[in-house]
C-alpha cells in the first residue's frame, strides 16, 4: 500500500475542513451496537473516531446497544432469550442482566477505549438523573420500557465540560423500576430531544438495500415518504424495520440528515460525514 505522505494528510485534512465546520458545535447523536461492537480493535477504532469528532468541537452523543453481549450473558446463567417484534421479552432476572451488562461491561468499556485514546467521556444511563422516564410498554414484554419523556440536561453539562457522553439504554419509571429500552429507539428520542443536527445509527450491514443480499444495491439516499414506501413493499423487512423507523423519528423531530452506516468498515463515520464519498444510506426530509 502507498505511504501516506505528509503533503496526503495536509490534503486529506483541508478537504474535511467545510464538513467539520458543517457539525461544529451541533448534536450528533450516534447508535453503536448489535454485532458491529463485538470486534474489540473496530471497538477502539470507532472510538478514535468519536474522540476526533469531539476534539474538532462535534458535540457528540454516543448510545450504545449489546444485544449479542446480553445474549451471550444469558446463555451463560443459562436464562432464555426470547424476543418478540425484535424486542427482548425482559422479565425480573433477564433485567438484572441487561442492566449488568449495558450500564456496567459494556458502557465501562467504551468510557474506558476513549479514556485510553486521550479523551474524556462519562458513562451514564437514563437512570442516572432521571434522564430517560419510561413506563411499561406492554405486559407482553415484562420491563420494557416505553419512553415517555428524556431530560437532557445531563448530557448538555458533561458536553459542555468536554466530556463524550455514553448511554445506555436503560430508563425508569415513577417508583425507580429499571427498564430496559431498544438502544435505536433511545438514540432517536435523545436526537429529538437535543434537537440534533444528526443522528448515525452504525449497524453490520451498509445500509438500506433493494436486495438485502446484494451489496451493489444499495440505497443511497432516501425522504421519509420514498422510505414509508419501501416499508409498504416489504423491501426493508426485519431488523431493518425498527432501525428505519427511528431514522424517520429523529428526521421528523427536526434532524437535517441521518445515516445508517457499515460500522464494521474502518472510519465509516468519518468517511460519511467528513468527506464527500457517501458510505450508507442518508435520510432527509
Ligand atoms: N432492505 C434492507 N436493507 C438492508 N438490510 C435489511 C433490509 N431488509 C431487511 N434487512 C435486515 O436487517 C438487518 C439489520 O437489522 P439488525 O440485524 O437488527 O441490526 P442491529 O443488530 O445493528 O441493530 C440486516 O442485517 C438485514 O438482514
Ligand atoms: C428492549 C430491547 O430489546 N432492548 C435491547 C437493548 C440493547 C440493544 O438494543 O442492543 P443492540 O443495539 O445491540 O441490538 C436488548 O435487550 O437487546
Amino acid at each position: 500500500m502507498d505511504k501516506v505522505t505528509n503533503a496526503k494528510r495536509a490534503q486529506i485534512l483541508t478537504a474535511a475542513v467545510p464538513y467539520i465546520k458543517e457539525y461544529t458545535d451541533k448534536y450528533v447523536v450516534v447508535k453503536y451496537g448489535g454485532n458491529a461492537m463485538t470486534d474489540p480493535e473496530l471497538k477502539k477504532s470507532v472510538m478514535q473516531d468519536l474522540l476526533l469528532l469531539n476534539l474538532v468541537g462535534v458535540k457528540v452523543v454516543l448510545v450504545h446497544g449489546g444485544g449479542p453481549e446480553i445474549n451471550s450473558a444469558l446463555d451463560k446463567m443459562q436464562i432464555e432469550s426470547t424476543f418478540k417484534d425484535g424486542l427482548r421479552v425482559t422479565d425480573e432476572p433477564t433485567m438484572e442482566v441487561v442492566q449488568m451488562v449495558l450500564a456496567g461491561k459494556v458502557n465501562k468499556g467504551l468510557v474506558a477505549n476513549i479514556v485510553e485514546l486521550g479523551g474524556k467521556a462519562v458513562g451514564l444511563c437514563g437512570i442516572d438523573g432521571n434522564m430517560i422516564k419510561v413506563h411499561k410498554k406492554n405486559a407482553d414484554l415484562g420491563l420494557v420500557g416505553e419512553i415517555d419523556d428524556i431530560d437532557t440536561t445531563l448530557i448538555e453539562t458533561v458536553i459542555s465540560q468536554g466530556y463524550i457522553p455514553v448511554l445506555s439504554s436503560i430508563g425508569v419509571d415513577e417508583n425507580g423500576v429499571a427498564y430496559n429500552i431498544n438502544a435505536d429507539t433511545v438514540a432517536a428520542k435523545v436526537a429529538g430531544a437535543l434537537q440534533a443536527e444528526t443522528m448515525v445509527a452504525m449497524t453490520n450491514i451498509d445500509g438500506v438495500m433493494r436486495d438485502k443480499d446484494n451489496p451493489t444495491s444499495l440505497i443511497p439516499q432516501l425522504s421519509v415518504a420514498e422510505a414509508k414506501q419501501l416499508k409498504q413493499e416489504g423491501i426493508i423487512a426485519g431488523g431493518m424495520i425498527p432501525k428505519v423507523d427511528c431514522c424517520l423519528e429523529a428526521i421528523e423531530a427536526g434532524a437535517q440528515k441521518v445515516f445508517i452506516i457499515n460500522g464494521e468498515i474502518p472510519h465509516a463515520i468519518l468517511i460519511e460525514l467528513l468527506t464527500n464519498e457517501g458510505l450508507g444510506t442518508m435520510f432527509v426530509k
